[in-house]
C-alpha cells in the first residue's frame, strides 16, 4: 500500500514540475496575462473570459500595449489601441495570416468542411462577382424582402404583433440566401433550416474540440456528424440544380446568354477553375451563408434594439428616407445617400460589433512588435475592437449610443468616405481592417439598410416591455444582442403612442 502510495506521490510530483516548466518556459510567459496564469488556474481566467470577456479586454487595455488572454484551449494575444491596430494589419501573409486563424479558431476542417479548407472559393467570389454585381443583386435583394417580410412578420392591421426579433431577422435572412436556391419553388423548408443551423452546428464541434488534446483532434473532428450531415441534406436540394445548369454549360457554353448571375452560378465557375466538383460547390453555399446569415441578423437586431429603445430617432430616419425613395426609388444609389442610417447603423455596430475580436492572425513566422514584443511563431495575435471602439480618446462620450454622429462628421467633411457604414479604419475595427476585412460588407450594409428602411416605412416598432435597451450577451468574444426579447410591431400609424 505505502509503494502503492510512494508512486502516485512521486507521479505527481513528476507532472507538477512539468506543469510549472511548462509555464514558466512558455514562450508567451514575457506577455503580461489577464487573469491568472498559472498551470490550472488559467482555467478559471478563461471560464471569467468565457463570462465577461468585455471587462478583461478593456483591462488589459487600459494597462498594457500587448497583454494576452485565456481561451478555452489557447492564449491569445491582444494588441490595444490604433496604432498597433494599424501594425498589426500591415504585417504581410508570409508572416501572419488570417485564413490559419480563422480556421484554427473555428476548426473549419471538421466543423465545416476540409475541401473548403484548400479551396476557399468563396472569397474570390465574395470579393469580385458578388461585390461587382450588387446593382444586378439588389433588385432582387428589394423583391425577396418584401416577401420575406410578409411571411414572417404577419401584422394585424391595428393591434400590435409580438416578435422575437433575433429568430425572425434570421429566417429574414436565411429566406434571401444569395442564391436562387432560395427561389425554389416553396422555399423548401429543409433546406432553409440547414442553412440556418448550421451555424450553431459549427459552434457546437468547435466547442467540443476545444476540449480534445490536439493528437486527439483529428479522429474526434472526423467523427463529429453535423458538417457532413448539412452537405448531405443541403445537397439533395442543390445538387440537381448544379447539374441542370451544367447540363446547359455543356449545351450553349459561351452562347449561353441567359447564365444565372448569381452566387450558385459564380462558385460553379471558380470550382471549375480550380479543378473540383460539384462537393465543393454545396459547401461553399454553406460557408457564405454561415459567413452571412448571423453576423447580418445579429447586427439588424442590434440597430432595431436601438430603435425600440430610442423612438425620437424614427422620425429623421422616416424622413431621410421617404424624401430620398421619391426621388431615387428603392436603388443601390438611394441607399447610399441616406446618410443618417448609414450613421445609425454604424453606430450600432461600433457599440455592438459581432465580434470583441478582429484582425486576427496566427503568427506563421516569428514576429517582433514595435514595442519590442516578440511574438514566436503559432500565436494567435488579435486586436481589440471592443475597447477600440469604447476607447474615450477616440470617440466622444465614446459609451454613448449617439446614432447620427458619423453623418455629422460627414457634413462638409472632405474626408466624408471616411466615415461611412463601411469604411474600416484603425480606429473603426467592425468589420476588420486591412486585406482581410469582411469581403461580405458592401452586400451587408445595403442589405441591412434595405431591410431598415422597409421597417421604418411600414412599422412602428416598441420593445414589449418597457425598460430600455436590454444588455448584450457575451460569451466568449462573441456579442450577441439580448436573447428572449420581443418586439412590438404594428402597422404605422405617423404619430407614435
Ligand atoms: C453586418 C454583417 C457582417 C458583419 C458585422 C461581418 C463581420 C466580419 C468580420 C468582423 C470579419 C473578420 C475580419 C477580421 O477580423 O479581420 C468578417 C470576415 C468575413 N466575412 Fe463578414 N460580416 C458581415 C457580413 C458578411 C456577409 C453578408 C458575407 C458574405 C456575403 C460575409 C463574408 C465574410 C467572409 C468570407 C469573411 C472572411 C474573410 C477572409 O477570409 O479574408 N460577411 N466579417
Amino acid at each position: 500500500m505505502v509503494g502503492v502510495l510512494q508512486v502516485i506521490g512521486a507521479v505527481s510530483v513528476v507532472v507538477c514540475i512539468a506543469l510549472l516548466m511548462r509555464w514558466r518556459f512558455d514562450p508567451l510567459y514575457h506577455i503580461p496575462a489577464i487573469g491568472p496564469s498559472s498551470p490550472l488556474l488559467s482555467y478559471l481566467g478563461a471560464y471569467r473570459y468565457c463570462r465577461n470577456a468585455k471587462d478583461m479586454l478593456q483591462e488589459g487595455y487600459n494597462k498594457y500595449k500587448v497583454f494576452r488572454v485565456p481561451y478555452i484551449d489557447r492564449w491569445i494575444v491582444i494588441v490595444s489601441g490604433p496604432d498597433m491596430n494599424e501594425e498589426l494589419r500591415r504585417f504581410p501573409d508570409s508572416h501572419v495570416s488570417f485564413e490559419v486563424a480563422a480556421s484554427e479558431i473555428i476548426q473549419t476542417k471538421y466543423t465545416i468542411a476540409p475541401n473548403l479548407h484548400r479551396h476557399p472559393i468563396h472569397l474570390p467570389v465574395i470579393r469580385g462577382p458578388l461585390t461587382r454585381n450588387l446593382n444586378v443583386v439588389f433588385a432582387g435583394v428589394i423583391d425577396e424582402i418584401q416577401k420575406a417580410f410578409v411571411d414572417v412578420i404577419p401584422i394585424n392591421e391595428d393591434e400590435w404583433t409580438k416578435v422575437h426579433a433575433i429568430k425572425v431577422m434570421a429566417q429574414d435572412f436565411r429566406q434571401f440566401d444569395l442564391d436562387e436556391t432560395s427561389l425554389l419553388e416553396g422555399r423548401d423548408p429543409e433546406y432553409l433550416d440547414t442553412v440556418v443551423n448550421f451555424t450553431f452546428n459549427v459552434t457546437r464541434g468547435r466547442f467540443i474540440l476545444s476540449f480534445v488534446p490536439s493528437l486527439f483532434k483529428s479522429a474526434v473532428g472526423h467523427m463529429l456528424p453535423w458538417s457532413k450531415r448539412a452537405i448531405r441534406r443541403a445537397s439533395v436540394f442543390l445538387k440537381p440544380l448544379i447539374e441542370e445548369r451544367k447540363k446547359k454549360l455543356r449545351q450553349l457554353g459561351d452562347d449561353w446568354s441567359d447564365k444565372p448571375n448569381d452566387l450558385l452560378m459564380w462558385l460553379m465557375d471558380e470550382a471549375r477553375k480550380v479543378g473540383e466538383d460539384d462537393d465543393l460547390v454545396v459547401q461553399s453555399v454553406l460557408m457564405s451563408n454561415f459567413a452571412a446569415i448571423h453576423t447580418s441578423s445579429h447586427s439588424i437586431t442590434h440597430a432595431l434594439y436601438h430603435l425600440a429603445a430610442n423612438p425620437e430617432y424614427v422620425q429623421p430616419l422616416r424622413e431621410e428616407a421617404e424624401f430620398i425613395i421619391k426621388e431615387h426609388g428603392w436603388t443601390k444609389a438611394a441607399m447610399g445617400k441616406m446618410r443618417k442610417l448609414d450613421s445609425f447603423m454604424r453606430e450600432s455596430q461600433r457599440l455592438n460589433g459581432i465580434t470583441s475580436l478582429t484582425v486576427m492572425r496566427q503568427v506563421l513566422q516569428s514576429i517582433t512588435l514595435s514595442d519590442g514584443t516578440y511574438i514566436p511563431a503559432g500565436t494567435i495575435i488579435s486586436a481589440s475592437a471592443r475597447s477600440t471602439h469604447d476607447d474615450k480618446q477616440l470617440y466622444d462620450r465614446a459609451d454613448e449610443f449617439d446614432p447620427f454622429r458619423f453623418s455629422d462628421m460627414r457634413e462638409g467633411d472632405s474626408e466624408g468616405l471616411k466615415h461611412q457604414y463601411v469604411t474600416t479604419s484603425p480606429e473603426y475595427v467592425a468589420f476588420g481592417h486591412g486585406k482581410h476585412a469582411c469581403p461580405g460588407r458592401f452586400f451587408a450594409v445595403n442589405e441591412l439598410k434595405v431591410m431598415m428602411v422597409y421597417m421604418l416605412l411600414n412599422f412602428d416598432i416598441k420593445f414589449e416591455h418597457e425598460g430600455g435597451r436590454p444588455e448584450n450577451l457575451n460569451i466568449w468574444h462573441s456579442v450577441l444582442p439580448a436573447p428572449n426579447v420581443n418586439l412590438m410591431f404594428r402597422k404605422r400609424r405617423d404619430v407614435l403612442t
